[in-house]
């Protein structure tokens, strides 16, 4: 393949081999996607050429997905794109609109599902000059882990009164001798010992790879036994079995060590998850790494997103043991959909964390100091400009070009 149609990325020994033309498939995205979406491919390029004097380039290859994927090919999720993910091992996209209340299921779901992209990674850390309802926003550094393919997410519901829903509560009535009433919409909430384990184990060895203080497991365990209870027993059982040198619990740090965590140790904690968001309002600094299910860290995320500006300062990725996708943790902010007028950070943040990914640190230390610059000189979009006293305003792509400027 010559250099110029890029060469795949592969794994060799569970290790990622990056060619300097890797080829990167994209989706552009419903809504705001295409905005935030053009003003990042500018960016990662420029930093690119930049540090690298041409020697690396990305090959994008669009994939189509959503709006634009149904007006082109009839299917809102062409089975080509989620093909070219696998094939290609990394991806970045936009967002994409999911209807409530009824029509298509939720295609970013879908990617993840089908994907088995099990571990939504969102770290959420303050930059210097953005507005922020915290009082000391630096003490803000936390990275939620999120299960990605299970919980209520699964999408196993039936509405009110469709036959499915009344065969399952008639059903349910009868064997178990529940009395749920017959009109109710019915969803239902798998989490297994497996998804569990498996999100746990890569936010302790992220924590532990980090050098992190805690790992924390979120759940609404008290409640949901079976489900969320069963969620924080996994993550304790998991960290006794697989990581006892690395790894002491909450309660025999108090037991054991008086409080003061020995050299080198991570501590695995457990709380409910409604006192966490105030917890983590109050006491951030109490939290690192945060370990959840699926509709806790979806929560969350929008949540501790506030206390650094906001969503539109919010990256993430969707990553399997090989393959990962970056997105932005907003949605499609539709009444903004092609004003060129939204902040493209989360975007750009995320493309950071892909260029980590790469192993391209130049290229992804290069874009944050622009970042970090860009905001410093208080140039900034309407989201963070409304909280910032003396900020200039501009437009999405004016925000990327004075990136570029201080790459
Ligand atoms: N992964 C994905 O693709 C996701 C998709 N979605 C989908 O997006 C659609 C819209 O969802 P909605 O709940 O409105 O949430 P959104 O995140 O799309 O937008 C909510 C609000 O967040 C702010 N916002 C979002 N993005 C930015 C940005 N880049 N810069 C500045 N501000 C931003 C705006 O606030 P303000 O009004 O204050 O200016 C906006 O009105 C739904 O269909 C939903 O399902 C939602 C989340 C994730
Ligand atoms: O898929 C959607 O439309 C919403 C997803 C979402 O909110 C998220 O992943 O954070
Ligand atoms: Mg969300």
């Amino acid at each position: 393949m010559s250099a110029d149609a890029g060469e795949r990325i592969t794994y060799h020994n569970g290790k990622i081999q990056v060619p300097d033309t890797p080829i990167i498939p994209y989706i552009e995205g419903d809504g705001i996607g295409p905005d935030i979406w053009r003003a990042t491919e500018r960016v990662v390029d420029a930093a690119v050429q930049k540090s690298y004097g041409g020697r690396k380039k990305i090959v994008w290859r669009e994939v189509l997905a959503g709006e634009k994927a149904f007006n082109q090919t009839g299917e809102w999720l062409p089975k080509a794109t989620l093909d070219d993910f696998k094939t290609y091992k990394v991806g970045i996209k936009g967002p994409l609109t999911t209807p409530v209340g009824g029509g298509i299921r939720s295609l970013n779901v879908t990617i993840r599902q089908e994907l088995d992209l099990y571990a939504c990674v969102r770290p959420v850390r303050y930059i210097a000059g953005v507005p922020s309802p915290m009082r000391e926003p630096e003490k803000v550094d936390m990275v939620i882990f999120r299960e990605n393919t299970e919980d209520v997410y699964a999408g196993i519901e039936w509405a009110s009164g469709s036959p499915e829903a009344q065969k399952l509560i008639t059903f349910v009535n009868q064997t178990f001798n529940r009395s749920i009433d017959p009109s109710a919409g019915i969803g239902i909430k798998p989490i297994t010992r497996f998804g569990s384990e498996r999100l746990i184990r890569r936010a302790i060895q992220y924590a532990i790879d980090h050098k992190r203080r805690s790992v924390t497991l979120m759940h609404k365990g008290n409640i949901m036994k079976f489900t969320e209870g069963a969620f924080r027993d996994y993550g304790y059982q998991l960290a006794g079995r697989e990581f006892p040198d690395q790894v002491i619990t909450e309660d025999a740090l108090y037991r054991d060590y008086g409080g003061r965590v020995p050299e080198g140790k991570i501590v695995l904690k457990d709380r409910i998850a409604d006192i966490t968001f105030q917890q983590v309002l109050l006491r951030p600094d109490e939290f690192d790494v945060i370990a959840a299910p699926n509709l806790n860290g979806d929560y969350l995320s929008d949540a501790l997103a506030a206390q650094v500006g906001g969503v539109g300062m919010a990256p993430g990725s969707n990553v399997s043991d090989e393959v990962a996708v970056f997105e932005a943790t907003h949605g499609t902010a539709p009444k903004y959909a092609n004003q060129d007028k939204v902040n493209p950070s989360s975007l750009i943040l995320s493309a950071i964390m892909m260029l980590e990914h790469l192993g391209w640190q130049e290229a992804a230390d290069r874009i944050r100091q622009g970042l970090e610059s860009t905001i410093a000189q208080k140039i900034v979009t309407y989201d963070l400009a409304r909280q910032t006293a003396g900020a200039r305003e501009v437009k999405t792509s004016e925000f990327a070009s004075a990136i570029i400027d201080s790459l």
